[in-house]
């Protein structure tokens, strides 16, 4: 019995509607996007349930006339999509691990739960508990940010601790916000799903650190004990370093989100290893904006200035 791409629609964490791809297989419809590149190989798009468990991947989602209503399932599903057409189409890779692999999903994992991970085999998603967050795979910039974490696992490997960790949580923001790709002179993360009580607020701002408690400049840095309660080092919270850096590039007049986007992307397949520091990054990304730009380009220039600005080189 083969398989048939479906489109189907969906309502999303934000009450808004979507079109899904969908797989219809026996007179039912599975949440499985066969419609990409990757499926040539075999690669699909498909999201799951734990049903407000932990076990991992869950139940594959089912609906009887492709109308679905389980909205973060809805809206992980159409963003892995959206992520998945960035990185083919504008960075060419084929997938997180550039051979075509399957994107799974699993939403409505265990219960009030504040945070979406990427698990080294899939992306896992909570509902939040309604008041810090809701749903997060309803926003595209988490959505991105964890599929990007799977992005440097297979190339970086920037190991998740102190400075290598903050790197790989700031190239997590960074290609989170040029997915989101939305007209945010602030650059923030995470503004569709934080606090749904609270109008205007973030989870983090790379224009601006300091607004959401992370440092924007080295001296700022925080030396945290490498410990989940230390945040392994302040994971989360040095990030705000490298994001200030890249915001402080991507706003340089003649820089284009696109040839940023590339940059960075270069620097972190190219050049970025387990153990590498801010120093490394700042190296990396002159080379990479070298390498496509040339060596006094404006963008090789702009990227020393960024890094400059934040303390770093
Ligand atoms: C479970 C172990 C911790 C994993 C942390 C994941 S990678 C992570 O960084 N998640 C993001 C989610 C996110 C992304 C973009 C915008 C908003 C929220 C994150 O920042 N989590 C915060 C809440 C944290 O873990 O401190
Ligand atoms: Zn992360």
């Amino acid at each position: 019995v083969n398989h048939a791409a479906a489109t189907g629609t969906g309502t999303g964490v934000l009450g808004d509607t979507k079109t899904l791809n969908t797989d219809s297989y026996s007179g039912g419809y599975y949440l499985r996007d066969i419609t990409k590149p990757m499926y040539s190989t075999g690669g699909k798009i498909e999201t799951y349930t734990a049903n407000y468990g932990t076990a991992l991947p869950g139940t594959l989602l089912t609906d009887a006339d492709n109308v679905w209503t389980d909205r973060a399932a809805v809206d992980a599903h159409y963003y892995a999509g959206k992520t998945y057409d960035f990185y083919y189409n504008k960075l060419g890779r084929n997938s997180f691990d550039n051979r075509g692999a399957t994107l799974k999903s699993t939403v409505h994992y265990s219960r009030n739960y504040n945070n979406a991970f990427w698990n080294g085999t899939q992306m896992v998603y909570g509902d939040g508990d309604g008041s810090q967050f809701t749903s997060l795979s309803g926003a595209l910039d988490v959505v991105a940010h964890e599929i990007t974490h799977a992005v440097t696992e297979r190339t970086a490997g920037l190991v998740y601790e102190n400075q290598p960790g903050a790197l790989n949580e700031s190239f997590s923001d960074v290609l989170g916000n040029l997915v989101e790709n939305k007209n945010d002179p602030k650059w923030l993360l995470g503004e569709d799903v934080t606090t749904p009580g609270i109008a205007g607020d973030a989870l983090r701002s790379m224009s601006n650190p300091n607004e959401y408690g992370q440092p924007g400049h080295m001296n700022e840095y925080q030396n945290l004990p490498n410990t989940r309660e230390g945040d392994w080092g302040g994971v989360h919270i040095n990030s705000g370093i490298p994001n200030k850096a890249f915001y402080n590039f991507v706003t340089t007049p003649g820089i284009t989100k696109d040839n940023a986007g590339k940059i960075w992307y270069r620097a972190l397949t190219q050049y970025l290893t387990s153990y590498s520091q801010f120093i490394d990054a700042r190296n990396a990304t002159i080379q990479a904006a070298t390498d496509l730009f040339g060596a006094n380009s404006l963008e090789a220039t702009a990227v020393a200035n960024a890094w400059a600005s934040v303390g770093v080189g």
